[in-house]
């Protein structure tokens, strides 16, 4: 999106310093010119770890922040910091909803990495503390904000491959998950809401509501109704494959959401084998490549010749998070407080589905981590 005038910065507070807090730092001091973008752009201005300032400082300088940025020793210090505009919630799944609402309270905007959080009724509290506090807050489902994304959502909307009634998506990726994560690993750990649903199966179901919920006009979006199958890891009880099947009105399309920790959605270690996800029309079908999070390849197959078959590749000059970030940046220019790319409502539904999911399947977390009793020791 290009302009003519001085772009629209926003100051970020890092919360935590771990692997996805450098991916998207690196992404966020990218000059946005190299992705086409002059309206908006970032600064990071500090950054936070919960064990030392000294490990925030070297997080900071790692990743070749400016010098001026601060580095503080705990999240609190973080959300006093009076030049911090936005905070990026980058913990375990089992931390945002403590970690959120304190950056909410220190009146804070919020980008919160996905799953939002464990559950929905901590999400919708979430909601409601930044609708009452007028901050912008949003779920980091990165994935929704990229080119590609975009344009496979207003291709369907346009009704070229006709009506939809099946999506099907996978995201697996093939671990030896006793060797690699043993059971402390966020990815198995149940006291840091591990397990494939909230950490992979995420991106499954993104990719079925994009095209079964979220093209549909407001009015005529309805939660699905929900069959599920899960099988636990025997070291901890987390889920280590868990398959949705859910039937969305007004059509009755099926969606269905797969992950899991032990097989591959693409088992020759490339991304050859097949889609990972099939949006499947009465004229057509789109079919998207490469993991589910990060896709750069579709290909467009029609029934007929009406339809050209169009094969896609989208490079991406970077890891792809600056995107959600440019979105945080135009919300806060445009005084929005929610994404229209993931509304807080849309949020919602999804944890109400992961929650149903785990009600079917007897999948519950430690009691403190599915607490909304705010604020808790130990976060
Ligand atoms: N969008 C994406 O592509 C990705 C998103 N994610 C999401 O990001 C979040 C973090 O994942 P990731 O960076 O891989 O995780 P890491 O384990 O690498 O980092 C998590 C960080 O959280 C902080 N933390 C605070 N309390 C705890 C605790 N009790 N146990 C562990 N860490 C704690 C630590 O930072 P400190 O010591 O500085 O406080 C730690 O480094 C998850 O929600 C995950 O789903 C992860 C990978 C990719
Ligand atoms: O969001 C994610 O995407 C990439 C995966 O490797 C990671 O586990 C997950 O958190």
């Amino acid at each position: 999106m290009a302009t003519n005038s001085k772009p629209y910065k926003i100051r970020w507070g890092i919360l935590a310093t771990g692997w996805i807090a450098g991916v998207f730092v690196e992404d966020l001091l990218k000059d946005p010119n190299t992705r086409g973008v002059d309206d908006v752009a970032h600064e990071v201005v500090a950054a936070a770890s919960s064990s030392s300032a000294e490990r925030a400082r070297n997080f900071l300088d790692e990743f070749k922040c400016p010098k001026s940025a601060k580095a503080y020793g705990s999240y609190k210090e973080l959300v006093k910091d009076p030049n911090v505009d936005i905070i990026y919630v980058a913990t375990p799944h089992s931390h945002h909803y403590q970690n959120t609402m304190l950056a909410l309270e220190g009146d804070k905007h919020v980008l919160c990495e996905k799953a939002f959080t464990t559950n929905a009724a901590q999400a919708k509290i979430l909601v409601d503390t930044a609708k009452k506090k007028d901050l912008f807050l949003m779920e980091a489902v990165w994935t929704r904000y990229f080119p590609i994304s975009r344009e496979l959502r207003a291709f369907a909307e346009s009704g070229k491959i006709g009506t939809i009634h099946r999506v099907m998506a996978d995201l697996s990726l093939c671990n030896d998950v006793e060797s690699q994560f043993g059971t402390e690993h966020r990815m198995v750990n149940m006291n840091l809401a591990g397990g494939a649903m909230l950490d992979l199966g995420i991106y499954s179901l993104t990719w079925v509501f994009q095209f079964l919920y979220h093209i549909l006009p407001p009015s005529e979006r309805k939660p699905p109704t929900v069959a599920s199958s899960m099988t636990k890891y025997s070291k901890t009880g987390a889920d280590e494959s868990t398959s949705i099947i859910l039937n969305f009105p007004p059509l009755h399309s099926h969606g269905i959401a797969t992950t899991s920790l032990r097989v591959a959605y693409n088992p020759d270690g490339k991304d050859t084998a097949g889609p990972a996800a099939r949006i499947q029309g009465t004229k057509g079908e789109i079919q998207v490549f490469g993991p589910l999070y990060r896709p750069t390849r579709y290909r467009i197959v029609p029934h007929d010749d009406l339809l050209k078959l169009e094969d896609v590749t989208r490079d991406i000059p970077g890891m792809g998070m600056f995107w959600e970030a440019d979105e945080c940046a135009r919300c806060l220019r445009d005084g929005k407080k929610q994404s229209q790319g993931l509304t807080w409502e849309e949020s919602i539904v999804i944890m109400d589905v992961m929650d149903e999911v785990r009600r079917q399947n007897k999948l519950e977390y430690p009691e403190k981590i599915e607490s909304t009793t705010y604020p808790l020791d130990g976060f």
